[in-house]
């Protein structure tokens, strides 16, 4: 989509509710396309670019929990923002990658219109093709602001998503071992 076709857009956007032109919104369109478009970086981003090879051999078998990944990206229903934190572990089968790389996977899909349990199944599903590993296990915590700043108002409730996939799904020890590793380090 072109820079000048999304400022129009909010030019509209604006002289809906507001004078566009008044000095304090006349340079507003731009500003609003600017971070829209950093707001969905994410489709202009593939996993493979990111890695950037960024893969390690490694005999480690045992299960890596990378914890509280920031996730900031927008719902697909209301175009507001979701925040919260991700949490992402994997069992390696003979290579590992790079720790910086996990969370930019998750960037990748949180930035570009999302629901949060498509969010969640896309970062998994994009780990397990890329490691080819033995088990990858997702859980997302977010508010979502179009709950809280309008319709139903509810300032305190979050949702938990998850996606658990190979020795998450099929083995409940592995499961739980990852729960506990996630209560023991928050
Ligand atoms: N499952 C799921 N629902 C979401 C997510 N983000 C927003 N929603 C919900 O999407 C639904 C859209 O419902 P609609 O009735 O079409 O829209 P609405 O009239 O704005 O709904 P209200 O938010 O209830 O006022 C709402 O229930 C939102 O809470 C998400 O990530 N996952
Ligand atoms: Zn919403």
């Amino acid at each position: 989509m072109s820079k000048l076709f999304l400022e129009n857009a909010y030019l509209d956007v604006i002289a809906s509710v507001d004078d566009p032109l008044r000095e304090g919104l006349k340079d507003t369109p731009a500003r609003a396309a600017k971070a829209f478009h950093f707001l969905t970086q994410g489709y202009n981003k593939t996993v493979k670019d990111v890695v950037n090879g960024a893969l390690f051999p490694s005999d480690n078998s045992e299960m890596i929990v990378v914890q509280d990944i920031e996730l900031y990206s927008l719902c697909e229903h209301h175009l507001l923002p979701f925040i919260g934190k991700c949490h992402v572990a994997y069992i390696p089968s003979g290579k590992v990658i790079g720790l910086s790389k996990v969370a930019r996977i998750v960037d990748v899909f949180a930035r570009r219109l999302q629901i949060q349990e498509n969010l969640t199944t896309q970062i998994a599903n994009a780990i397990s093709e890329l490691t080819a590993a033995e088990g990858v296990a997702v859980i997302i915590e977010a508010k979502h602001l179009c709950m809280m700043m309008r319709g139903v108002e509810k300032q305190n409730s979050s949702m938990k998503t998850s996606a658990m996939l190979g020795a998450f799904r099929d083995n409940p020890a592995t499961r739980n071992e990852f729960l506990s590793l996630l209560k023991v380090a928050s």
